[in-house]
This record gives C-alpha cells, sequence and structure tokens, in this order.
C-alpha cells in the first residue's frame, strides 16, 4: 500500500490538501459518494493526486452534479424514449411467425446499413428461423444462388464446388439493437430484440422480434416500406411455384401455414396427358379464376369455388399435373395432409380460414386420409359410413383403416362452409376413387374429375421425346464460341478490338446455326426411336413414372433405351407378375383368416346358445318338478 496515497493514507505524514486525510478503513462520504457514482474514482483520483498533486475531490460539487447528471441521464433517455415511443413515433411489430419477417428481413438484408453493420447476424438461410420444421426449406429463395455444389474432375471423379457463384452465398442482417437507416427521405429504425418472454427452450433463432419504427405519427412511410418488401419479395417468385404446408406453429398448437419450398415452375406442356383433357381442364381454370367470374358467381348466389379430382394409379402424373398448373397460373400452392396426429377439425377450420383469396389447396390422396364421421372412433355406426361408398364396409376392413382425426362431415363443412376462402381452387388426389364417399366428390366439392391411365402409345413415345430431345444446354458451347452479346462498351475501342468482336460475334451465330442444325438432326432421330420404343413396350401396362425411370436409366442413349426395351419389359411383366401373385396370395390368406375367425364366433355363438337352452329347459323342468 503505498503511504502516500491520498485516498486511504491514514497513517502517512502526506498532508492533504483541503485538509482531506480519508482514512483507509473509512473513506470520507464525499469519495465514497463519489466512488458511487463514478465506480473506480478513489483510485484514479488517488493516481492523479500521485502524478499531478491535484486532488480530484476539492472539485467535488462540480464532480457530484456531473455524476448526477450520469446517473439520471439513463433514466432520462429511457423516459424520453418511452414518451417518443408512445406519442411522436410509429411503430411495426412484425411477427417472427408470419412471413412477412421472412420478406422484411430479406428487404434489409439488401440494404446498405446492413451491409455496412458493425455487428451482424450472418445467415445462409434468411428463413432459418423454421429450418428445424421443414429441413427442404427455400434453399432456392435466392434468384442468384446457385445450386450446383458438386463437380466431375477430368477422371470423372467427383469434387466439390466452392468458388464463386455457386457457393452458397451468404446475408447479413443486422443484429440486435436499434439501427437507423434513410428511407425516401426519412430517418427509421430497424429494430432487433431478444424475445423474452420466450422460454429458454426452442431455438435460438426463434428468441427475437423485429419492429420498425418512423418519427412523427403517421404511419404511411412505414406502410410504404412493409408494402416495398413484399412487392420485392413476390418478385422472386414470379417464375416458381411456391409450396405452403399446413401445420401446427413452432411449440405452440395453433395451426398456420408455413412456405416450406419455392421451385421452379414445372412447363405444363411437360405433364403427357391427353390434349383434350388438358385443354379442357386449363380452358376450365382460366373461365374460373377470370377477374369477371367472381361477380358472376356472386350474381347468382353460387359459392365462388372450384374442385377437382385427379384420380388414377399411382405415378400417372396426378401430383405433377396440380403443381404444373399452379405453376401456369402463378397460384400459390397449399398442401396439408389430413393424415397427419396434429390436424383435427378446428386446425383444419382455420388453416382454410386463412388461405390467400386464390390459390390452390392440393389435398393428396384422400381415400387414406382416413375420415372418420365422428372423432369417436369407437362407434361402429362411424366407421361403416368411412369413406367408401355409402355400403357399409366389412369389419376387417375397418380394422385396416387408419383412424384419422377428422370426420367426413367436418371436411365437407369446412370444404364448402363459411371458413372456406372463396375463390381458392381445391385439387384432391387419390389412386381409389371407389373408395371415396359420394357426399365428397358430388358437383360442388368436385366439378371435374380426371382419370390418369397408364401410358398408351403416343404417351410413350412423348415421354421419350420429352426425355431425349436436345434443349438449349444440352450440347456444350466450346468457350471460344461462347460470346456474352451485351451492350457494347462506349469506350473508344480500338480498330483491332472492334475487328475481334465481329469474329466472336459471327463465331457465335454460327455455333448457333450449328446447334439449332444438330438439334434438328437429333430430334429426328429421336422421333423416330420413340416410334420403335412405342411398338415395343406394350399399350397401358406400365405407369409414365416407371417409364420415365427406366428411360432416365438411360438418359444419353436413346439407341440403348430401345435396344433394351424389350429385356426391360420382359422383367417388369415378371415383376409384376410376381406382385400380383403375392397379392392374391395375401388376399387369399386374409379371406382364409376372416372366414376361420367367424367359423369360431359362430361356433362360440352356437354354444352360447346351446347353454341358455340347457339352463333354460333345466328351469322349466324344476318349475314343473316344483
Ligand atoms: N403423365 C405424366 N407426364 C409426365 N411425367 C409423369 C407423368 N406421370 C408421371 N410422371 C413422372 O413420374 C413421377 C411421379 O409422378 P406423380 O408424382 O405426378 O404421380 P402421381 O400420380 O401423383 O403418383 P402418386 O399417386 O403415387 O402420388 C414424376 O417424376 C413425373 O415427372
Amino acid at each position: 500500500m503505498n503511504s502516500s496515497n491520498p485516498q486511504y493514507g491514514a497513517a502517512s505524514s502526506t498532508a492533504w490538501p483541503g485538509g482531506h486525510n480519508p482514512d483507509l478503513s473509512s473513506p470520507n462520504p464525499q469519495t465514497a459518494l463519489l466512488e458511487l457514482l463514478f465506480p473506480g474514482f478513489s483510485l484514479l483520483s488517488s493516481g492523479i493526486y500521485k502524478y499531478t498533486k491535484v486532488d480530484l475531490t476539492v472539485y467535488f460539487p462540480l464532480l457530484m452534479a456531473l455524476g448526477l447528471v450520469t446517473f439520471a441521464s439513463r433514466y432520462i433517455s429511457d423516459w424520453v424514449w418511452g414518451f417518443m415511443d408512445s406519442y411522436i413515433m410509429s411503430t411495426a411489430d412484425i411477427r417472427i411467425d408470419d412471413e412477412m419477417y421472412n420478406m422484411c428481413i430479406s428487404w434489409v438484408a439488401n440494404q446498405q446499413f446492413a451491409k455496412r453493420s458493425r455487428r451482424f447476424v450472418a445467415n445462409t438461410n434468411l428463413n432459418s428461423r423454421t429450418w428445424f420444421l421443414w429441413r427442404e426449406y427455400d434453399n432456392e429463395d435466392d434468384e442468384e444462388e446457385e445450386q450446383v455444389t458438386v463437380d466431375f474432375d477430368e477422371d470423372g471423379n467427383p469434387v466439390s464446388k466452392v468458388s464463386g457463384k455457386e457457393e452458397k452465398k451468404v446475408r447479413f442482417t443486422p443484429s440486435f439493437g436499434t439501427h437507423y437507416f434513410w428511407y425516401r427521405g426519412r430517418l427509421l429504425l430497424f429494430s432487433r430484440t431478444k424475445d423474452v418472454r420466450q422460454g429458454s427452450y426452442g431455438p435460438v433463432s426463434e428468441r427475437e422480434e423485429i419492429s420498425l419504427s418512423s418519427f412523427g405519427r403517421n404511419p404511411s412511410i412505414l406502410k410504404q416500406l412493409l408494402d416495398e418488401c413484399r412487392s420485392d419479395f413476390m418478385k422472386q417468385d414470379e417464375s416458381r411455384t411456391v409450396i405452403y404446408r399446413g401445420g401446427l406453429k413452432s411449440g405452440t398448437s395453433e395451426p398456420q401455414w408455413t412456405r416450406c419450398v419455392s421451385r421452379v415452375s414445372r412447363p405444363f406442356s411437360t405433364v403427357v396427358l391427353d390434349e383434350k383433357l388438358k385443354q379442357g381442364l386449363l380452358d376450365d381454370m382460366r373461365d374460373y379464376l377470370h377477374p369477371n367470374t367472381r361477380r358472376w358467381y356472386s350474381n347468382r348466389g353460387i359459392p365462388y369455388r372450384r374442385g377437382y379430382l385427379l384420380h388414377g394409379l399411382p405415378g400417372t402424373g396426378k401430383t405433377s399435373l396440380s403443381f404444373a398448373i399452379a405453376g401456369y397460373f402463378k397460384l400459390k400452392i397449399y398442401i396439408v395432409s389430413l393424415n397427419s396426429p396434429s390436424m383435427d377439425e378446428n386446425n383444419l377450420g382455420t388453416l382454410f380460414s386463412e388461405l390467400p383469396k386464390q390459390c390452390v389447396v392440393l389435398l393428396e390422396d384422400i381415400d387414406t386420409a382416413g375420415l372418420t364421421h365422428t372423432r369417436d372412433d369407437k362407434e361402429e355406426t362411424d366407421l361403416t359410413k368411412v369413406p367408401g361408398n355409402s355400403t357399409a364396409a366389412k369389419p376387417s376392413e375397418q380394422e385396416k383403416k387408419p383412424q384419422g382425426r377428422i370426420s367426413l362431415s367436418a371436411l365437407l363443412n369446412i370444404l364448402d362452409g363459411v371458413a372456406s376462402q372463396e375463390g381458392r381452387v381445391l385439387i384432391m388426389t387419390t389412386n381409389h376413387i371407389e373408395k371415396l364417399d359420394e357426399a365428397l366428390i358430388r358437383p360442388g366439392r368436385v366439378d371435374m374429375m380426371i382419370k390418369f391411365d397408364l401410358a398408351t402409345q403416343s404417351m410413350l413415345s412423348t415421354i421419350f421425346c420429352a426425355i431425349f430431345a436436345t434443349l438449349e444446354g444440352d450440347i456444350p458451347v466450346k468457350s471460344s464460341q461462347a460470346v456474352i452479346r451485351g451492350p457494347k462498351s462506349t469506350s473508344r475501342r480500338s480498330e483491332n478490338q472492334i475487328l475481334d468482336e465481329r469474329q466472336q460475334e459471327k463465331e457465335a451465330i454460327k455455333a448457333e446455326m450449328e446447334f439449332l442444325d444438330r438439334k434438328k438432326k437429333e430430334d429426328e432421330k429421336v422421333a423416330v426411336l420413340g416410334e420403335e420404343f412405342a411398338n415395343i413396350v406394350p399399350n397401358m401396362t406400365f405407369s409414365p413414372a416407371e417409364v420415365q425411370g427406366y428411360l432416365l436409366k438411360h438418359k444419353r442413349e436413346p439407341e440403348r433405351a430401345v435396344q433394351e426395351a424389350a429385356e426391360w419389359v420382359k422383367t417388369m411383366m415378371t415383376e409384376k407378375k410376381k406382385e400380383i401373385e403375392r397379392k392374391a396370395k395375401e388376399e387369399e390368406e386374409r379371406l382364409r383368416k376372416e372366414k376361420e375367425k367367424k367359423a369360431k364366433e359362430e361356433e362360440e355363438k352356437n354354444a352360447e346358445n346351446k347353454e341358455d337352452e340347457g339352463n333354460d329347459s333345466s328351469e322349466v323342468n324344476g318349475v314343473k318338478d316344483d
């Protein structure tokens, strides 16, 4: 301990200026107060005194005033902020579980203030707050982002590609706190705060809130900004089909639609189906979605809804058509699984009431949805009415059926009740139309049914040609021929440069001509091979998915696909035969067991009857004896 310490020098002979002689064990009250206002003050002042002989405690009143201001400023600033927030600021709070969050955050990520931010959150996926819900989550959301991650070296060995455009893009958004930025000449605030109400469980990225604030009581600037966020976000989806899934909000029992993926829209032409049917569906939907049609419906008091049932064997294109048609009409697609354990009548009702004005709702494999007539599955009467014609189903069949949590009547009410959004397009798919209740597919609920069949001969050649057709990008272009034909630089170019460019342009045109020529020849060849292929594969025997699966094995060798087609058909037929035999055996076994069970039950019943009869006769005899 330094004996010359002005603060703690009780034992020291050093005289304190101003008559202060602080004691180590009991510092004077002034120093104690200053120490409270400025933690570390005594240490600092003793240091200063030692070297400069300036005693800071002399300036006690001044320091006190300064300390009080510092002490109070925190409270004052909080109060001022609270006052401003309540009376002279407008704020938009954005819920993390709403799609507006994605829109807003993706807008923020593109702003200069976010790029300049010194403390930021780095994301490869701006929607990662729900990563745990949907693993397939929007990786493709960024238009600029390429999905290629694997390349092959000269020897054909896979190598990962982690450079340039292919690299997964990292996006930066400002971290927790308040960030200022200018928008249309106004100073706005973007705040990201930790959501303290949320429990400690749940992913970290979930526990946050974001808000946008502006000075002034008129919030129109915030609305403009949010509108811009939304339209920017929508632009990214222009050539995509956005898919939403119905489920529960994370950690709650509240139902909500969650955006799970956006895909490049499948061209409608790539779904192979009878052209008349396809055109009929397109015309029907086009007419339904026409802006004047809603009025037409409402004038006549008819609910403005349209339902389609796509039925047929597995792998015949029902799902593909649903997605393609949604993409064609630029509609979002909302998928809900009635089999999901979280899906009950209330949740489904809420989801349907939250649908946007125009969209496609897809209920896949509706026959397997395990609809019951009431929630209480034990009631026998319920089970006998399970989807299937109104006729009663056999007990053993009932046992096998999955028991859903949604009754058929509730589903019907939801589909055409007041809660169901008008303007939506309902598409139901099934592999077993015969299992569906008539009420579910009556006109008004299902306005058009489309049957999907196994591949006909014309479908076979169409699928063949679709797979082997030469499309842009299929033929590798030599780098010397790949010329970017953008706007010419305005800077002066030398004669040599001009000549060079002309030469490159010529080469590019030549390459394009070569490509078209080659494409024509290839397509002619493929058309002939397609016919050959269709003649080898039997009509209406394989689903388009099976044919596609086979052709993909030879995707670069159409000739080989034709050569080996007969062998493939043979193998497939044998497998199918085996499968049919196996199923027949299973059915036989099931019937036998059922028969045995029935016989046993009958026997037991007879035995019981006999016993009862015996008892009755002994009673009668007893009476007689009496
Ligand atoms: N008619 C078709 N035209 C083009 N491609 C088809 C067609 N049918 C099936 N495919 C192809 O087969 C695959 C499976 O098709 P999809 O899922 O649409 O069949 P699905 O009828 O919905 O089957 P499931 O009943 O099993 O759900 C897809 O890759 C699709 O490209």
